[in-house]
């Protein structure tokens, strides 16, 4: 279970603070997809980066099966939003994916067949030899999630990991989550601006306040686990979901108390 109590962070450079996220607490079950939304700046970035270890908080704790976090947890991996920065361009898609591996000690026959299997999960199956800036956007971002899912991770965090794709690719890739998801048993948390994207991936979707960040509001999807773009989007409970969702970040916006 990963378990975000009381996180607090404030960036200080000279004599000017932000106080990035004031409050939060909230946790996430093992195997479960829980999105995170909240407005621009709200400091989704800042928390992705303190649960990954990337970052120290200024106060409170996250704790990933009971053990705190205090750099990069073992079982974690995180795809972020600009793909084009997070893959080497000068390895093929071959070796970017089997970087992680390589790093982890993985043996080399073992190797061969998660990357194999990962490229063929995302769809890229045979695309090893080519060079990152050889692919479309959304390929590289394929490529991206292989890498995750390769390093099999118990928890995959995903930060705006779709926010740079045009909306087709984006539908597939939402789907591809899911999939990869349901398969993998692993546990996802995703993080993005959308309230569509997140009532459409979301088994819950906790709602973050503006900054200085506390937890606005969360909810449980209740929408069958098989979903498809065009059913669920027109299913009349996710419509009343995304309104629901839809109306507590304008209450954050304005900063107003939480309102269930
Ligand atoms: N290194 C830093 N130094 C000072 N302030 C920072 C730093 N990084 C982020 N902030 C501030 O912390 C707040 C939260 O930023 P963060 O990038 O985490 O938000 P976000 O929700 O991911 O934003 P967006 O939705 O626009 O991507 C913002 O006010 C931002 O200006």
């Amino acid at each position: 279970m990963l378990e975000v109590k009381g996180l607090r962070k404030v960036y200080s450079s000279g004599n000017r603070e932000v106080e990035a996220l004031r409050d939060l607490t909230f946790t996430v079950d093992n195997g479960d997809l829980v999105c995170l939304v909240g407005p621009s700046g709200c400091g989704k970035t800042t928390l992705l980066r303190c649960i990954s270890g990337l970052l120290t908080p200024t106060g409170g704790s996250v704790k990933v099966n009971g053990n705190a976090v205090t750099g990069p947890p073992p079982g974690m991996a995180v795809v972020f939003q600009e793909y084009g920065r997070s893959l080497f361009p000068w390895a093929s898609v071959w070796d970017n994916v089997e970087l992680p591996l390589k790093q982890k000690k993985v043996p080399k026959a073992r190797r061969t067949q998660l990357v194999e299997e990962a490229l063929d999960a995302v769809g890229l199956t045979g695309t090893g030899k080519a060079y990152p800036w050889q692919l479309s956007g959304g390929m590289q971002q394929r490529v991206a999630i292989a890498r995750a899912v390769a390093y099999e991770p118990e928890t995959l965090l995903m930060d705006e990991p779709f926010a740079a794709v045009d909306a087709q690719t984006r539908a597939d890739l939402e789907d591809l989550v899911r999939s990869l998801w349901q398969r993998l048993k692993v546990t996802v948390l995703f993080v993005t601006h959308d309230i569509d994207e997140a009532v459409y991936l979301g088994r819950r979707v906790v709602m973050l306040s503006s900054s200085p960040t506390v937890v606005q509001d969360e909810l449980v999807v209740d929408l069958p686990a098989e979903r498809d773009q065009l059913h669920t989007r027109a299913d009349p409970k996710f419509v009343a979901l995304r309104t629901r969702v839809y109306e507590q970040i304008q209450l954050a916006k304005k900063g107003a108390a939480v309102q269930k």
